[in-house]
């Protein structure tokens, strides 16, 4: 990326920040068990999040890693414990005002419609936060982040690459201006230049406007490389919780469960 180019990327998220009325949140589960009618497959689990923190969700396939997220946003029922979010229970509270509180989870790459263009799912994105003027600003900022959707901005979403795609669902739940946004494997399938991008980009909104993330990640490397904290899950238990740098250099960690 040339540095014309990340000034204005810089620019756009610095302007997203003024826009935005909010910062990060802190989510807190605790003793979550989750099932799916088949005996729990998460125990136990209980992480905090603290606002503007970066926290890479580590482990195999399988691990229970999308299942905590589905916990999160209440697409998966909870069998006990709890998930607070902003000091709010969000045990009974529908999906949608779930995201109204600013939780928003990107799921890898399926919430891009197809048939709409990346503009057209930029809009649907903003629709609910922002109107008129505002909402071509916050667009705007969005084509500022991600310079290859401003390219594309009047393909369809069908048409795009799995990396474009990937940022579009992204900057689509950006533009939201969430306070929390838990992403399911950004990275999967994607060019490590792509990886990269998306990596950085997450990092430094998270910096400067105090976004709280939630990544989940089988790409460890990466996730670490820009995580504050890494939690690693085996077979729906907690394993490990500490320092992300600690965690990558840690011999015994990084042999049994991350491959490395
Ligand atoms: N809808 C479902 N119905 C029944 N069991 C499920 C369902 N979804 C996931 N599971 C099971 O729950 C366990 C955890 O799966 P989950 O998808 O949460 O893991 P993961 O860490 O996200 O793995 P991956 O990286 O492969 O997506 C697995 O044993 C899986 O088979």
């Amino acid at each position: 990326m040339g540095s014309n180019r990340e000034h204005s990327a810089r620019h756009a998220r610095s302007e997203l920040v003024s826009a935005s009325s909010q910062t990060g949140a802190e989510l807190s589960v605790s003793e979550l068990t989750v099932g799916y009618g088949g005996g729990p497959v998460l125990h136990d689990i209980s992480i905090t999040v603290r606002p503007g923190e970066v926290v890479a969700l580590l482990g195999a396939n399988g691990a229970g890693k999308t299942t905590l997220l589905s916990a999160l946003t209440g697409r998966v029922r909870a069998a006990s414990g709890s998930v607070t979010f902003d000091g709010r229970d969000l045990r009974g509270m529908r999906t949608e005002d779930r995201a109204r509180l600013g939780l928003a989870l990107v799921p890898d790459g399926q919430s891009v419609v197809g048939e709409l263009t990346v503009d057209e799912n930029l809009r649907l994105g903003a629709l609910w936060r922002h109107r008129g003027k505002a909402r071509e600003a916050a667009i705007r900022q969005i084509y500022g982040m991600f310079e290859p959707l401003d390219r594309r901005k009047h393909a369809d979403g069908h048409q795009l690459s799995g990396g474009e795609r990937q940022m579009l669902a992204l900057g689509r739940a950006l533009i939201a201006e969430p306070r929390l946004i838990a992403l399911d494997e950004p990275s999967l399938g994607l060019a490590p230049l792509v990886v990269a991008q998306i990596m950085r980009t997450l990092r430094e909104t998270a910096r400067e406007r105090g976004l709280t993330v939630l990544l989940a990640e089988q790409n460890v490397t990466g996730a670490l490389s820009i995580a504050d904290r890494g939690v690693v899950v085996n077979l729906g238990r907690i394993v490990a919780d500490g320092d992300a740098k600690a965690l990558a250099e840690d011999p015994s960690i990084r042999h049994a469960y991350l491959g490395f």
